[in-house]
């Protein structure tokens, strides 16, 4: 029998969200940390951050992808081009997948063709929220090379899809909901499992 796809979490509102219950597996120094990684990470794979692009996917892809810039421009004196990817109307679990209205797209100036995009959001889990950001991609440009940045992989994928760059490796059970907070948007900053 095939396995289950995974549960879907409550309906969200847009609101900003307090603490989540559960263990604390990052705290916001934790996060600083880890983003500083990652755009390090990113900086040598790209050796430098010629033709980058940043496209966080709401929403909180998006202030995560903005924090990455900030740190690139920090070490490499270039501002990369950050936008926004929403995903709603490519999810191929929509129905499954608790109701939210569309988010924000926002394509930088020059675009994607011929970039190195880098895709960046809070948690990957089955992949399905990336391969419906690969298929919101290919409606916009043709980028060069596409990356993947995750704060938090906790596994079980449904689809073959790896992040490039990774925050922290969470080994999560199915039943367990993992919760990113961040200043930008919410009450409180870290991660929770429960
Ligand atoms: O790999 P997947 O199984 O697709 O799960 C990962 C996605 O799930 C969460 O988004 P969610 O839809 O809960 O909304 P949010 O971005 O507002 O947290 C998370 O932010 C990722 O985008
Ligand atoms: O636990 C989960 C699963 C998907 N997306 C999340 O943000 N957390």
């Amino acid at each position: 029998m095939s396995e289950q796809p995974p549960s879907s979490p409550a309906p969200q509102s847009d609101g900003p969200a307090g603490e989540p219950e559960g263990r604390v597996v990052l705290d916001d120094r934790d996060i600083a940390r880890a983003l500083t990684r990652i755009s390090h990470e990113i900086l040598e794979r790209n050796k430098g951050a010629a033709d980058l692009v940043l496209l966080g996917i709401p929403s909180r892809g998006v202030p995560l992808a903005r924090r990455v810039a900030e740190r690139i421009a920090a070490v490499e004196g270039v501002e990369v081009p950050v936008g926004s990817l929403d995903i709603t109307m490519y999810r191929d679990d929509l129905r499954k997948h608790p109701a939210r209205g569309p988010q924000h797209t926002e394509i930088p100036a020059g675009g994607i063709d011929g970039r190195t995009v880098v895709l960046v959001d809070d948690v990957l889990y089955s992949g399905r929220t990336v391969r419906a950001a690969l298929d919101a991609m290919n409606d916009i440009g043709r980028p060069d090379v596409v990356r993947l940045a995750v704060l938090v992989d906790r596994g079980h994928r449904d689809l073959p899809i790896r992040a490039d760059h990774v925050g922290k490796n969470l080994p999560s059970a199915r039943t367990e909901r993992v919760a990113v907070r961040l200043a930008e948007l919410d009450d409180v900053e870290g991660v929770w499992i429960s």
